[in-house]
C-alpha cells in the first residue's frame, strides 16, 4: 500500500491542535504537507522487498569474505517514531560463484531501515534477505546506532550506542571468522 499523504496531513493537524498550537498560523500552514512528504521518504522501505536489490548477481568464483562496512543509515524507532541512526556493516561469504553488486548490500540496508523499526529487526532482516537471495556460505551483519528516544527524551543518555549482530550459516560456528570480521570492521 502506498503512503496516504492526505491522512498524514489530517493527523499532523490534529497533533498540532492537541499540543495547543494553531495549525493555521503562518509558520505551520504547510507543516502537515511537509511532514507527509517526509514520512513518504523515511518510510519508503515499506513498499520495497529488501531482497529485490540483491537480484543483481555476477558470476565470480570468490568464495571468501566480502565486507561492506560503515554503511550509514537512518531509521525510525517504532515505539516513539523518532529517529535512530548509525552504521551497518554487512559481511557475507558467497557460494556457487554468486556475488551481488556491492551497492546492493547498502540498498538492502536502506530498504529495511526506512520503516518503523527495531534495531534488532533491521539486523536480522538484512541477514535473512542475503541468505534467501544469494544462498551464501555465511552472513554476518553488525549494526551500531544511537537512538534519539534515549537521548532527547526519556532516560536521556546521549552517546549511548547499541550494537546488534546477526550471524547466519557457517559463521555461526566459526568464532575465528567472526573475530576476523569484527577486526576488519574496527580497522
Ligand atoms: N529492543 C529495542 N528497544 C528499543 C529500540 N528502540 C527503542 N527501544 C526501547 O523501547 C522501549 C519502550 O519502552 P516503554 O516502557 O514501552 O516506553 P517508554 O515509557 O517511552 O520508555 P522509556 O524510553 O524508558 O521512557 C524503551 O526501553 C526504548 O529504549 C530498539 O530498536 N530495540
Ligand atoms: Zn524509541
Amino acid at each position: 500500500m502506498s503512503i496516504n499523504h492526505e491522512q498524514i496531513e489530517q493527523a499532523v493537524r490534529l497533533i498540532l491542535e492537541a499540543i495547543g498550537e494553531d495549525p493555521n498560523r503562518e509558520g505551520l500552514l504547510d507543516t502537515p504537507k511537509r511532514v507527509a512528504k517526509m514520512y513518504a521518504e523515511v518510510f519508503a522501505g515499506l513498499n520495497e522487498d529488501p531482497k529485490q536489490h540483491l537480484q543483481t548477481v555476477f558470476s565470480e568464483e570468490h568464495e571468501e569474505l566480502v565486507l561492506v562496512k560503515d554503511i550509514p543509515f537512518y531509521s525510525m524507532c517504532e515505539h516513539h517514531l523518532v529517529p535512530f541512526f548509525g552504521v551497518a556493516h554487512v559481511a557475507y561469504i558467497p557460494r556457487g560463484g554468486k556475488v551481488t553488486g556491492l551497492s546492493k548490500l547498502a540498498r538492502t540496508v536502506e530498504a529495511v531501515a526506512r520503516r518503523p523499526q527495531l534495531q534488532e529487526r533491521i539486523t536480522a532482516t538484512v541477514a535473512d534477505a542475503i541468505v534467501e537471495a544469494l544462498d551464501p556460505h555465511g552472513v554476518m551483519v553488525v549494526v551500531e546506532a544511537e537512538h534519539m528516544c534515549m537521548t532527547m527524551r526519556g532516560v536521556k543518555k546521549p552517546g549511548a550506542k547499541t550494537v546488534t549482530t546477526a550471524v547466519r550459516g557457517v559463521l555461526e560456528t566459526d568464532a575465528e571468522a567472526r573475530a576476523e570480521i569484527l577486526a576488519l570492521i574496527k580497522s
